[in-house]
């Protein structure tokens, strides 16, 4: 690998491997059938497929670049100890590190970054067999700012010329633009995408206020902004704590450099530097340009906006 090429490339086109083999650690724990679940809180699990990845994503990333700071959701794995060497993935996409690297990028040292890591975002969905909605999520931020990310979605099915390949994966960076699926416009009409398995009143509330067409009910912040990015929906809304940064930090980045915009339900951006807390307690209000943005926005009544505001 060459040391000319800058760094943010060289670390998102790492993640993209990493992710790809992160994706078949989460398919070969389902295969084996033994998911090990553990539950961390209400409505919260954790299954060896999240604890494994996340191992193989770490140790990866922080053997190629040690200064890193990495924040991962699940810690404390209980099985520590090696990682296999088979999980340690050195390689890095080609493509991705042809990439020309944004100017405001290209001075970037590794002491710049944090990097935020779901290893499976989509848990409840994975535990239930709603496989397609389960993501691999690598977010890299730079001054607090999300600047580029992969999404990576374990069981799409792909065909390659007439073979079938599992697993996409799907890359943004700030400026230069996105990668890994074919873009499409928003729908005709208002459709929203919201959580399936973390609803409650307040959820529900702000989901009624938007005068949609149709509301998609599907896991994953991953997999809710894909399906911003490929025209099945035109707003994500979830008006309730739950989400964390490494939930939100990989979307952000992705839907950004497709020219969308993710915030809080106040229309606040979050940040994502080392020391801020990891709940993103105000909401999560994503949209794939600015205008579908400001319109549910403004659809959030204020009564809305301040009781989340003042959990
Ligand atoms: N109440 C909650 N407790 C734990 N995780 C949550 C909660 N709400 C949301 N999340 C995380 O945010 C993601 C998006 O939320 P939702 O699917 O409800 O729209 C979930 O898949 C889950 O990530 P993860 O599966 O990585 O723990
Ligand atoms: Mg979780
Ligand atoms: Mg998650
Ligand atoms: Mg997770």
């Amino acid at each position: 690998m060459s040391t000319s090429v800058p760094l943010i490339v060289r670390l998102l086109s790492s993640s993209v491997s990493v992710a790809n083999r992160a994706g078949k650690i989460v398919r070969d724990v389902m295969s084996k059938g033994e998911l090990g679940i553990i539950e961390k809180g209400k409505d919260d699990y954790q299954t060896e497929a999240d604890r494994s990845a996340q191992r193989c994503i770490i140790a990866s990333l922080s053997a190629q670049y040690p200064k890193l700071n990495i924040i991962g959701e699940e810690d404390n794995p209980d099985n520590e100890g090696d990682v296999p060497s088979d999980w340690i993935v050195l390689e890095s996409d080609k493509d991705v590190l042809s990439l020309e690297c944004p100017v405001a990028l290209k001075s970037v040292k590794e002491e710049d970054i944090v990097v935020w890591v779901d290893p499976l975002d989509g848990t409840s969905e994975y535990t239930q067999g709603f496989l397609e909605h389960v993501t691999v999520l690598i977010g890299i931020s730079v001054n607090e700012k999300p600047v580029a990310g992969v999404i990576h979605q374990p069981y799409y099915k792909n065909l390659v010329g007439s073979e079938k390949k599992m697993g996409r994966t799907i890359w943004g960076l700030q400026e230069v633009g996105v990668g890994g699926y074919t873009p499409a416009p928003p729908p005709d009409s208002l459709v929203i995408t919201t959580t399936r398995s973390h609803s409650n009143p307040v959820v529900e509330q702000a989901l009624s206020v938007m005068n949609a067409s149709q509301i998609l009910r599907v896991g994953g912040a991953g997999y809710k902004v894909l399906q911003l990015l490929e025209g099945k929906a035109s707003v994500y809304v979830f008006a309730s704590s739950g989400c964390k940064k490494w939930d939100t930090c990989a979307p952000e980045a992705v839907l950004n450099a497709a020219g969308g915009k993710l915030t809080d339900i106040l229309g606040n951006f979050y940040k994502y530097g080392a020391s801020v807390s990891h709940p993103n307690k105000t909401g999560v209000l994503a949209a794939v340009n600015d205008e579908l943005h400001s319109y549910a926005l403004s659809r959030i009544p204020q009564e809305l906006k301040e009781a989340l505001s003042n959990k």
